[in-house]
């Protein structure tokens, strides 16, 4: 469904700062699969999501989805087919506009038709249906300006207007990082939820190392710029956060130096 193939990229190449930020990478996901993905500080996390979003091209190799090279398409056109929700909270949304008006902006995205500030009444009804499905009272504020919400909310509106025009890809770049445990849990939750009601192919960058064993059907750890170790669905139910930081430890012969490392 979604293939990375042979990826590299290099920054600052022959300078003194010249970073690999991803070595030959592949990665082919199946329909469905929702993959949790743990790191190292600067393993190239961020770095796949951008390519894979379109943010940034690779130097090296391609990334198809259904088989489809889109290496070369713009971010802004892959959007029908990719939707992403960052760690910050203000970053999905727009905080002077209201909640009805970032989901009106949300509908447009992927569709060809301007984008009006206007909210005809029908669309008003979807809207409402939408974000009650969310369940934590937001349909009652569709005209309170997003920057008013609380980070937690943000988060749950982010999520939904990401996945607004049914994408086959969700990208969550630590999502939950920046929340509180309890709203962290109620997006993990909401989370859960939409990628398995639209059974999308979901790939979740985590810092929350019992988060990346507890979620998805498989997990991937980068170290260096390379994928080091890929643990399946079987594999992955019956592993504890010791072993998997153990197994980080022996195959890349250091142990994870993440600077914001949850353990669970
Ligand atoms: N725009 C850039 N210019 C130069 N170097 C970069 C750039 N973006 C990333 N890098 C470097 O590429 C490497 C991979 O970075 P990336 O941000 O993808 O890692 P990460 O796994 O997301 O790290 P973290 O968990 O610390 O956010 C790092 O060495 C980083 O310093």
């Amino acid at each position: 469904m979604l293939q990375l193939n042979h990826v590299a990229k290099l920054f600052n190449p022959a300078t003194p700062d010249e970073k690999i930020a991803l070595f030959d990478i592949q990665l082919h996901l199946k329909p469905g699969d929702f993959v949790t993905v743990i790191g190292s500080n600067g393993a190239g996390k961020s770095t796949l999501m951008n390519i894979i979003s379109g943010v940034m091209k690779p130097d090296t190799g391609n990334v198809r989805i259904d088989n489809e090279d889109i290496t070369h398409l713009p971010e802004h056109r892959r959007s029908r087919w990719i939707g992403r929700v960052f760690q910050d909270p203000m970053a999905g949304t727009a905080p002077y506009m209201s909640i009805e008006e970032n989901l009106a902006m949300a509908y447009a995205r992927g569709k060809n038709r301007g984008f009006s500030l206007g909210v005809k009444s029908s669309k008003r009804t979807l809207f409402r249906d939408k974000i009650s499905s969310l369940g934590i009272g937001l349909e009652d504020r569709l005209h309170a300006k997003v920057g008013m919400l609380s980070g937690g909310e943000r988060q749950a509106l982010s999520l939904l207007m990401a996945t607004f025009t049914n994408p086959q890809i969700l990208l969550l770049d630590e999502h939950t990082a920046a929340l509180d445990p309890s709203r962290a849990e109620l997006i993990t939750r909401l989370t859960e939820s939409i990628v398995r009601e639209m059974n999308l192919t979901t790939l979740m960058v985590t810092h929350n190392m019992e988060q990346a064993i507890r979620l998805g059907n498989r997990l991937i750890m980068m170290d260096g710029g390379r994928i080091i170790l890929d643990i399946d669905e079987e594999k992955k139910k019956d592993l504890t956060v010791e072993q998997l930081l153990g197994e980080f430890e022996q195959i890349s012969g250091h142990k994870l130096a993440d600077d914001r490392v949850v353990l669970g």
